[in-house]
């Protein structure tokens, strides 16, 4: 007999790719799971599929940088609880990202995309289910978005959960209005703005701004977590990153250079959820 979940959660994350270097992410997870009935008549009850999944999702998935460990890019160093990663890029170019073990998940693969994240995930899943549970299979796939979208990753220092992780992202839509009028042009700029970049704050520097490479720090409830990379893939703005403040810094930039109009922007973290804020000159 064969069971589906579809879309029993999203994961928000980041992972490390050759050519796009750090991308943030959010997937939609669905799962099917093939089986005997069990003396209920069940392969297995929805409540435990979807509470397995979604719990072993979110605490090994959601939040965390995605490492592919079979990548000939990577090398990777542990210390005790504590990570350290470099990853070379395809245009001669590094990032390196170090932080407390629970904020990485070492993925065994070449490289990170639906199919392989899904695999691993099965492979660790084996033995979460009932013995009436013959075959697991999980599917990700990116949420379908008719409006120019951006990927980034950032971090939330001041965050007491799992956004403190300092290499974590989402795949965010992104609506822009001008005097109460939708702007396509504006949203295509954003988006490619804003295509697989970091969005760092500029208190987290660590060492110089001016170099072609930039380095951030900072200690947060779950440790330290540092990350460089190079400056070309990262935008620096004063404030912290949380999607309230993105909002706004979107509405203001966009207002220089629009006097006298209102700006409005709608910004999404992810699937279904965002902030509004607006700004005029
Ligand atoms: N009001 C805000 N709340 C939160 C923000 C924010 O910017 N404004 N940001 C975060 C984190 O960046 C986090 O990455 C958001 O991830 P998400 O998985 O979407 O959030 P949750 O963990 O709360 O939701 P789940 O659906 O349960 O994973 C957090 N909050």
């Amino acid at each position: 007999m064969h069971l589906f979940v579809d879309n029993l959660t999203n994961v928000d994350f980041s992972y490390l790719d050759h050519a796009r270097g750090l991308v943030g992410e959010t997937w939609l997870a669905s799962a099917a799971l093939d089986g005997a009935l069990d003396d209920q008549g069940m392969v297995c009850d929805f409540g435990i599929v979807k509470k397995t999944l979604r719990n072993w999702l979110d605490d090994e998935v959601d939040h965390r940088l995605l490492v592919p460990v079979q990548s000939p890019h990577l090398e990777l160093q542990r210390s005790g609880d504590t990570l350290a990663l470099t990853w070379k890029l395809k245009d001669g170019g590094e990032i390196t990202v170090g932080g407390p073990e629970q904020a990485f998940a070492l993925v065994e693969a070449e490289e990170i995309f639906e199919e392989s994240a899904a695999a691993w995930c099965v492979t660790q899943l084996s033995g979460a289910f009932p013995g009436s549970v013959a075959k697991l299979q999980l599917k990700f796939c990116s949420e379908h978005i008719d409006d120019p979208y951006y990927h980034y990753s950032h971090g939330l220092k001041k965050h007491d959960g799992n956004c403190q992780r300092i290499a974590h992202g989402h795949r965010s839509r992104i609506q822009i209005f001008v005097d109460g009028t939708r702007d396509p042009e504006w949203e295509e700029r954003w988006a490619e703005r804003w295509r697989d970049i970091y969005l760092g704050t500029r208190e987290d520097l660590h060492g110089s701004e001016g170099g072609d490479q930039l380095g951030f720090a900072y200690t947060a409830r779950q440790g330290k977590f540092t990350l460089t990379l190079p400056a070309s893939r990262c935008e620096l703005v004063t404030c912290d990153t949380t999607v309230e403040q993105l909002a706004q810094y979107i509405a203001e930039t966009i207002a220089e250079e629009e006097k006298g109009r209102i700006v409005r922007v709608r910004a999404y973290e992810g699937l279904g959820k965002g902030a509004e804020a607006s700004a005029s000159r």
